[in-house]
């Protein structure tokens, strides 16, 4: 048993907002509208409650979970994986390997490091949601803050998953109907087509009651990026560098020219490789998009929201289990983030975009191997949206129904809402997607790092922890970097909107 957990059943505290811990009780005696805003109602804990006597390893008394360790490592790998993986070729290009080996590590263990912080403070509040250390921490205005980041990155990262399959689906059908033009046949039309996988995949799967139910969905969503994996490293090998040079379009000898989602729905049209010498690694670098290199991986690491809501409905759980599941989620995909990235990097070097895909799809989008990536991707996307949606929903409850049981109505209802305000940013604004590079340059930080420092800081007795003690100087360390993050990610993106750049906006 993890020694930060023995205090929540011999320590239990007040939910006062103030850090201070105003009684010590034993976790049997409290009466069950302590821990009231995220209490499950009768029925739903008897549902998932154990049916054989174990009971010796139950440490919190929010919620007894009955997801197994495995099924908790694929939802929190796919709650990782997600759009970030697109970008990361890319941000190799312009830090060299080893400089992008580097960074990928410290993002990695910092956000390790930060699910242990969670899961600290969670430990001594006794309740595992995020929006309620944020009360223990701050009182109202914390959960707030907390529920509104979570709100904003996953809505930011829904936008991005339902445009992918906005943007994809009607060229898969392109190619798979072998049509050299686009037609105006309704499932042509990307708008049609999010709807329809919104309605008839997601929402089925955002309904589930639990999160656990997942499991199997977030099992196949990984294979597909395995796949999608496999694909990079293969074509690695198979794509040649330079690329043959036409230039069908007879225009100047121009470096390079990647064609847009919609110029290659008129029919193939290649890359351009012009400048020789472009076919070599490069081991270190700095640019002007090197700038970018932090905000993409943070993205790509972003799986706070739905770390202890995982751990919610683990069984037998306890925080070592529950950062065992993380350890693992987070060394999987950090070694899928590099290949991916590593051998995105070595197809097309100085001449990857912003979205590997794209670049893939400039090169021939009727590839019958790259039409499966693209199937790929598109499948692992769309299954990674139901776990995304979870912690929304949770974040809503807790701010405008907080205390209330669980109501399937209002469960049904808050899903279809999200889907249909997401389904409509979607088609509708899509340039608006790129307000979200900014959201996502402030949640994310704040998701990664400042909150989960600060409400340990203020979580974490000063009895058992001054404030003086290595782990709180740690933690605060890490909110300084965080903050210095945000305002850097930040920066950026303001001076990309300024001149006109706009490489943040919405992709990712
Ligand atoms: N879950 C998220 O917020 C983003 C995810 N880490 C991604 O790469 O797409």
């Amino acid at each position: 048993m993890d020694s930060t957990e023995i205090p929540i059943q011999t320590e239990m505290v007040e939910l006062v907002p103030n850090g201070k811990h105003s009684a010590a009780m034993n976790a049997s005696a409290i009466p069950s509208d302590r821990f009231d805003e995220n209490q499950p109602t009768v029925a739903e804990m008897e549902e998932f409650l154990p049916h054989g006597p174990d009971k010796k390893q139950t440490h919190f008394t929010d919620f007894e979970g009955k997801t197994s360790f495995g099924m908790s490592v694929f939802n929190l790998s796919n709650a990782i994986m997600g759009s970030g993986i697109l970008g990361l070729a890319y941000a190799m290009a312009n830090t060299g390997i080893i400089l992008f080996l580097f960074l990928l590590t410290a993002v990695a263990l910092l956000s390790s490091y930060s699910i242990h912080l969670l899961l600290k403070s969670s430990g001594i509040v006794g309740i595992r949601a995020y929006e309620q250390l944020g009360y223990r921490a701050f009182g109202t205005p914390g959960k707030l803050a907390a529920a509104m980041a979570i709100t904003l990155q996953n809505i930011g990262a829904m936008s991005s998953y339902l445009y992918i399959v906005k943007s994809e689906v009607p060229l898969v059908i392109q190619t798979f109907l072998n049509l050299e033009e686009k037609t105006t046949d309704w499932y042509m039309n990307g708008n049609y087509l999010v709807i329809l996988v919104s309605v008839t995949i997601i929402l089925p799967l955002a309904l589930m009651k639990q999160l656990g139910y997942l499991g199997y969905a977030s099992g196949f969503s990984l294979s597909c990026m395995v796949f999608f994996l496999i694909s990079v490293i293969y074509k690695r090998f198979q794509i040649p560098c330079p690329l043959p040079e036409k230039d069908i379009n007879g225009t100047s000898n121009f470096s390079y020219t990647l064609v847009s989602t919609s110029d290659y729905q008129n029919g193939y049209t290649p890359l351009q490789h012009v400048n020789e010498g472009t076919c070599s690694p490069r081991f270190f670098t700095l640019n002007s998009q090197t700038a970018y290199t932090i905000p993409i991986m943070a993205f790509a690491f972003v799986c706070h929201p739905e770390v202890l809501p995982i751990y919610t409905e683990l069984i037998n759980p306890s925080k070592k289990k529950m950062q065992c599941i993380s350890n693992i989620s987070i060394t999987v995909m950090y070694l899928m983030y590099f290949l991916a990235a590593l051998f995105g990097y070595l197809t097309f070097y100085g001449h990857v975009e912003s979205e590997l895909l794209h670049t893939y799809n400039s090169v021939d989008p009727f590839d019958i191997l790259i039409l499966c990536v693209r199937v790929a991707v598109l499948t692992a996307v769309t299954l990674t949206v139901p776990i995304v949606l979870f912690p929304v929903r949770r974040a809503i409850q807790q701010m405008l129904f907080q205390g209330k049981d669980f109501s399937w109505i209002r469960h049904i209802v808050i899903a279809i809402v999200l889907l249909t305000s997401i389904n409509l940013l979607v088609i509708f604004a899509p340039s608006i997607l790129g307000i979200f590079g900014m959201i996502g340059a402030t949640s994310a930080p704040c998701l990664i790092f400042i909150f989960p420092a600060i409400f340990y800081i203020r979580i974490m007795p000063k009895d058992k922890e001054p404030m003086k003690s290595t782990p709180k100087i740690l933690a605060a360390c890490f909110a300084c970097l965080g903050v210095l993050f945000m305002i850097m990610s930040l920066s950026f993106i303001i001076i990309d909107w300024a001149t006109g750049g706009g490489k943040s906006g919405g992709s990712h």
